[in-house]
C-alpha cells in the first residue's frame, strides 16, 4: 500500500470541493486487493451478509465486517478520516450546519457510540453477471460523516465488464446529473455521502449526491466500502 501521508491531499480536497469526488490511483497493490477478495469467503470476518435483491437494493451480495477490523482496513479508515475531517468541517461551516467533526477518528467514533451507533459499516461487495447497486446514500443513523471511500478490488475489462460506478448530483429545482467512473483495481475513490456545498450567487447551497453501480455484463466485480460513521444496527 502507498503511504497515505504522501498522497496529494490538497488535490483531493480540491476535487471534493469542486466535483464531490476524487480518485487516488493505485493505492493498494494487486496482491493486497487479491487478499481482500479472498477474505470474502472467510465468514469469521463478518457480522452480517446482505443479499441485495431481498431488499430490492439491486443484485449482488455484501458483507459487513465485524470489529476488530483487519489492520489494513483500520489503518485506511483512521488515516483517511484525519485527512478528510477538515474538508467535512469546511462543508458544514459554509452551509451553516452546526456539526463539527473531531480531528481524529477515535473521537469521532466516540461520538457515534454516544448516539448508539456502534456497529461497523465497512463492507465488501460482490457482484456477478447482472449485478448492480441501485442509487442510494449510506446513512446509518443521525450522525454521519459526509465523505466515504470505495476501494476497487477487481480489474475492469479483465475481471468484469460493465459495472461502472455511478454518482448522481441533484441540484435544487433541476434534474440529476450523472457521473460515470470506471476506476482500476487498487484505486480508491473518495466521494460525497449525502450532500456537498456549491457556491451560488447568494452564498452556498446544498446539492444532494447518490451513488450506485451499473449492471455488470460479465465476470465478477468486488469492492470494499469504507464508511466512517458506525451504524445503529
Ligand atoms: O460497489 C461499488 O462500487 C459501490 C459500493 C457502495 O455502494 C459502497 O461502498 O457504499
Ligand atoms: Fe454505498
Amino acid at each position: 500500500m502507498k503511504n497515505i501521508e504522501t498522497l496529494d491531499w490538497s488535490y483531493i480536497a480540491d476535487d471534493l470541493h469542486r466535483k464531490g469526488y476524487g480518485l487516488m490511483e493505485q493505492v493498494l497493490s494487486p496482491s493486497e486487493c487479491d487478499e481482500l477478495v479472498a477474505s470474502y469467503h472467510e465468514p469469521a470476518h463478518y457480522r452480517k451478509t446482505i443479499v441485495m435483491e431481498r431488499y430490492r437494493f439491486g443484485l449482488g451480495e455484501y458483507r459487513y465486517f465485524q470489529y476488530p477490523l483487519p489492520d489494513l482496513i483500520q489503518h485506511l479508515r483512521q488515516s483517511f478520516y484525519a485527512k478528510l475531517a477538515p474538508v467535512a468541517n469546511k462543508w458544514m461551516q459554509v452551509l451553516n450546519i452546526d456539526q463539527h467533526y473531531p480531528a481524529n477518528f477515535q473521537d469521532f467514533q466516540t461520538k457515534c457510540h454516544e448516539k448508539q451507533q456502534t456497529k461497523p459499516t465497512v463492507l465488501i461487495l460482490k457482484y456477478g453477471e447482472g449485478g448492480h447497486n441501485t442509487l442510494h446514500q449510506d446513512l446509518y443513523g443521525d450522525l454521519f460523516f459526509p465523505i466515504q471511500l470505495v476501494i476497487f478490488l477487481s480489474d475492469p475489462e479483465k475481471d468484469y465488464t460493465g459495472g461502472e460506478f455511478v454518482l448522481t448530483q441533484q441540484t435544487p429545482r433541476a434534474q440529476s446529473k450523472a457521473i460515470v467512473l470506471k476506476p482500476r483495481k487498487g484505486d480508491i475513490l473518495v466521494f460525497t455521502t449525502n450532500f456537498k456545498p456549491v457556491k451560488g450567487t447568494k452564498g452556498y447551497y446544498r446539492v444532494n449526491m447518490k451513488h450506485g453501480v451499473s449492471e455488470v455484463t460479465s465476470g465478477n466485480r468486488f469492492t470494499l466500502g469504507i464508511i466512517f460513521h458506525d451504524a445503529l444496527s
